[in-house]
């Protein structure tokens, strides 16, 4: 493995390809992942996440480019990848000393440590098959942080959480963040959830990386605009377009990316041609407006 070394990067692959007969599941991708990311990897289903996801765990093997890795040394990845594997009749406590017999780790108390931080220090004998789905969850992130990984990959860990589940992962993974500095990928589909965890933000479309932001440069992105129907809408782009504004506009539905301290210069413009305003109104663009704009555009590489 090429090994790039770099103070704020943890990991980087560089036009990672993965190719099913002559489908490429993974294709070209350069991400980079820096220390202390809570890294969202979004994508709609068949994208290409888990392919990725099992090339960094080489859990596949790639078919052509890189992943490289800060340090000379291989890094410590825990990873939950759809769904833990678990023994159904073993308790929590007994599947997690299954696991560190199997990691060779022989700190005593690290399991109660792991069981008490994911919230499942007492359920007692009960076994797997019995828990419920957050419980399972839960029990998956203790198996992938039994040997505290510093780089954490969870493909889908709130797939089908009800809301109380998905409050209980979101805390313990901004609690391995915050106290412990784990890095985290988080691949998932439920991009409400994701903005609230990540700082960092790469999405795959069609096997390709399509963009990849920060948290806060997605802000800057998802800034107001100001939503606007009119009597006539070729003529208002024109009007606004000949005036300096960035126009796009669906169905008769024209946006600007606009403040709506822009609205009253907006509509004495448009009233001064004559034109009249139908609908008029600003709002912000959220994470899933972003995504769904992005990949119906057909964005190019990031
Ligand atoms: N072992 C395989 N053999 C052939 N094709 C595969 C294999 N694994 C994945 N694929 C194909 O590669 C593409 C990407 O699949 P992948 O599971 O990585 O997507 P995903 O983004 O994780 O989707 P989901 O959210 O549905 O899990 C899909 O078209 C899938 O059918």
């Amino acid at each position: 493995m090429t090994a790039l070394v770099c103070e704020n990067k943890l990991l980087s692959t560089s036009h990672l390809t993965k190719t099913y007969k002559d489908y490429r599941a993974v294709d070209e991708v350069s991400m980079t992942i820096n220390k202390g990311d809570i890294y969202g990897f979004i994508g709609k289903n068949g994208a290409g996440k888990t392919t990725f996801i099992r090339l960094l765990t080489r859990l596949i093997e790639k078919g052509s480019g890189n992943i490289q890795y800060s340090t000379r040394e291989e890094i410590k990845i825990g990873a939950v990848i759809e769904g833990p594997v678990c023994y159904p009749y073993l308790s929590a406590k007994d599947n997690l000393k299954y696991y560190a017999i199997q990691m060779n780790i022989k700190e005593k108390n690290r399991i109660n440590e792991v069981l008490e931080f994911v919230g499942l220090a007492n359920t007692g004998r009960k076994p797997f098959k019995d828990f419920s789905l957050g419980m399972k969850q839960r029990l998956g992130l203790a198996l992938a942080i039994l040997n505290n990984p510093e780089f954490l990959i969870l493909d889908e860990p709130i797939n089908g959480l009800d809301p109380q589940g998905i409050v209980e992962i979101r805390e313990i993974i901004l609690r391995l963040n915050q106290e412990f500095g784990t890095t985290v990928l988080i691949s998932s589909h439920i991009l409400s959830e994701l903005s609230m965890l990540a700082t960092r933000y790469g999405i795959i479309n069609d096997g390709k990386l399509v963009k990849e932001l920060t948290a806060s440069e997605l802000e800057q992105e998802c800034q107001q605009h100001i939503v606007l129907e009119t009597s006539d809408s070729q003529q208002t782009i024109d009007i606004l377009t000949a005036s300096g504004y960035k126009v796009r506009s669906e169905q008769n539905v024209i946006t600007l990316k606009e403040k709506d301290s822009s609205m009253p210069k907006i509509s004495k413009l448009l009233f001064d041609h004559g034109i009249y305003i139908l609908r008029f109104y600003s709002e912000e663009e959220n994470l899933e407006d972003y995504y769904l704009d992005l990949i119906n555009r057909g964005a190019g590489h990031a």
